[in-house]
């Protein structure tokens, strides 16, 4: 028998480890700016030197992570953003005070910059998986971001708003229908690099 220790969780708290990369040599300033500059009330918080753990509602999460990273774009800086998103890990439940606040969104993050994005959705213990994750990529498309596959992952392209609206959306779905979720996320934005060629709709060029 499964000891129940490790039965995903019942609760619905939802989390996001994070770290934000700012190209700069101010990344410091850039980094304890744009942790300051947003509104946190709502959520479980803790910054250490690798990353930032955010917990509560997903609505919160999403709120604050993107509040983040917008207002680390808006330094005008190459920053990265590496990020797991999770809902449903076993023995998640000590931030399970956050789940009791509301879904009203406490920051409005600075007008988005163009981001680039890869992410990857896995549904854990879902046999139907693959159908969830091409759900995802059509939501995508429908949402205008989507801009093809690659190894592992598939692309997005959009203001970092837009962005933000297509990781939260394919999260919510995909998060109604399994009890274990994790999804990635690498974003770029402001790169001195041009975007990668692509042979056809969706495909981008090998280099
Ligand atoms: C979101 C986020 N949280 C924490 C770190 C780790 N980190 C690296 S430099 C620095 C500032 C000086 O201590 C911090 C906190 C990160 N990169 N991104």
């Amino acid at each position: 028998m499964v000891s129940e220790k490790w039965v995903c969780g019942t609760s619905r708290i939802a989390g996001c480890r994070f770290s934000i990369y700012p190209l700069s040599g101010d990344f410091v300033s850039i980094i304890e700016d744009a942790l300051k500059k947003t509104n946190t009330s709502k959520v479980w918080m803790l910054t250490d030197d690798v990353s930032t753990c955010v917990r509560g509602r997903m609505s919160q999460v999403f709120d604050v992570v993107h509040a983040i990273f917008a207002h680390a774009a808006a330094s005008g800086e190459h920053v990265v953003f590496s990020g797991t998103f999770s809902i449903g890990c076993p023995g998640d439940s000590s931030g399970d005070v956050y789940m009791s606040e509301d879904d009203v969104r406490l920051n409005e993050p600075p007008p988005g910059v163009d981001t680039a994005a890869q992410f990857a959705l896995y549904p854990l213990n879902a046999p139907g998986y693959m159908g969830m994750i091409a759900d995802a990529v059509e939501a995508a498309k429908s949402l205008g971001t989507f801009s093809g596959s690659v190894h592992y992952a598939s692309r997005l392209d959009g203001s970092a708003n837009d962005v933000f609206r297509t990781l939260e959306q394919v999260f919510a779905k995909a998060a109604d229908e399994v009890s274990h979720l994790v999804m990635t996320a690498t974003l770029s934005c402001n790169s001195p690099s041009p975007k990668p060629v692509r042979k056809s709709a969706g495909e981008a060029m090998a280099r």
